[in-house]
């Protein structure tokens, strides 16, 4: 068989070679006569997967994305042709929530302001959505869920209606698929109406698709009235609007989901999928894959200031490093690209153990409300 596989993807020659030959290309520029004859199409979401990639290919067995979007993806064609086809749910969703918690703590540190009376409110109540509200509440910090789609569901949890969320919000992280129709469309949720109604000074954090936030109205008011806002994804990416750039808080190149057990949970969860699909076992583990558990010995105190929270989260990911590689390189051509594509993948908490100097352990991660081994 031939597999033809996104070059960006961890761990698909150890996952993947007993099914035959991989191919590995540049994912956002993969052609019709690239794929033509593989058997197995692995991507990510730089891949547009439609009628124009697959015409050519008559003997598609499998498509793959190791993602959680998959708006890239035309499920009616692929349906239309019977192909079988696998995303990764929740493969990163820790991940967007250490950025995201890590994103606040450094607001809270450029504007010293305490999270802890602020009120964050998260748009979307879904795998990402959840994994940001599970680090606040381990600090007690407040949060509001606005997700219609599950309140109408009967998911147990207390939704705010939108209305609320934009008058009490201190912070507003959004966490939504990118969809274009229906009562719930969320492409340009955040227009210049609603930036005028958030609460004056509201923080804005956008880890999910960038046409959420319509991104000329952003840079409007950002223009007249400033207020602290992360950007990890943009419209019209790879090329993001370039005057926005210098305008936000922290900045980065779609990378909110690139630690190293997200990206490998994904390539993971299309080798269980495609065992499934051709009827073999998987056998492989992907803890064998991974680099061993990194132990670090600090001083901190069992329960630590926000500074010392914010110098361990540092520790694990310095946020700042991205933001400052992206101010250079985001009007580059193929930058942004560049840049995902030699990222150094980061950590989770999970993969972190912390000793204080006296050799005792620390119990702070736990406190974080991340899962994971803590020694
Ligand atoms: N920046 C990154 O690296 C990165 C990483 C992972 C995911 N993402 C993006 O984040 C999105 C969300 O990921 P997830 O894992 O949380 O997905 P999910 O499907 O688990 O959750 C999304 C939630 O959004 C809700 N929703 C849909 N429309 C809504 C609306 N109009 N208002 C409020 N809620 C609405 C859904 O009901 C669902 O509960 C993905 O679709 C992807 O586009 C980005
Ligand atoms: O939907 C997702 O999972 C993320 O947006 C994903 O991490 C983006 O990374 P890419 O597929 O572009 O490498």
């Amino acid at each position: 068989m031939k597999l033809v596989v996104d070059e960006n993807m961890p761990y698909v020659r150890e996952l993947f070679s007993d099914f035959g030959e991989i191919v590995s290309l540049n994912g956002r520029h993969m052609t019709a006569e690239q794929v033509a004859d593989a058997d197995v199409l692995l991507v990510r979401s730089v891949t547009k997967v439609n009628q124009a990639l697959l015409a050519q290919n008559s003997k598609l067995k499998f498509v793959g994305s190791a993602t959680i979007g998959t708006d890239h993806i035309d499920h009616d064609y692929l349906t239309s042709r019977d192909i079988p086809f696998a995303s990764a749910p929740g493969c990163n969703a820790t991940s967007v929530g250490e950025y995201v918690f890590n994103a606040l703590l450094e607001l809270a540190d450029k504007y010293q302001a305490s999270l802890a009376g602020k009120t964050v409110g998260i748009v979307g109540a879904g795998n990402t959505g959840s994994a940001v509200a599970k680090c606040l509440a381990a600090w007690g910090i407040n949060t509001l869920l606005y997700d219609p789609l599950l309140a109408q569901q009967g998911d147990p949890r207390e939704f705010v209606s939108f209305d609320t969320l934009l008058a009490e919000a201190d912070v507003i992280t959004l966490h939504v698929p990118i969809t274009h129709e229906g009562a719930f469309a969320t492409h340009h949720l955040i227009d210049a109406t609603v930036l005028e109604r958030m609460k004056p000074g509201c923080w804005l954090i956008n880890a999910c698709r960038g046409e959420v936030v319509d991104n000329l109205a952003l840079l409007n008011k950002l223009k007249t009235a400033p207020f602290p806002v992360v950007l990890d994804v943009w419209e019209g990416e790879p090329k993001p609007l370039a005057e926005l750039v210098p305008l936000v808080d922290i900045a980065t190149p779609h990378i909110a989901g690139y630690s190293l057990e997200g990206k490998a949970l994904g390539t993971f969860m299309l080798y269980q999928r495609l065992c499934e699909v051709m009827n073999t076992s998987a056998d492989k583990s992907l803890t064998a894959l991974l680099p061993a558990t990194w132990y670090q010995t600090l001083t901190l105190n069992q329960l630590p200031s926000a500074a010392e929270l914010l110098r361990l989260c540092r520790f694990v990911y310095d946020l700042r490093d991205d933001d400052r590689q992206f101010r250079k390189i985001h009007q580059i051509p193929d930058g942004f690209d560049n840049m995902r594509k030699n990222h150094r993948h980061r950590r989770e908490f999970s993969a972190l153990a912390l000793v204080n100097a006296d050799g005792s352990e620390v119990d702070c991660l736990s406190k974080l409300g991340f899962s994971g081994v803590i020694r």
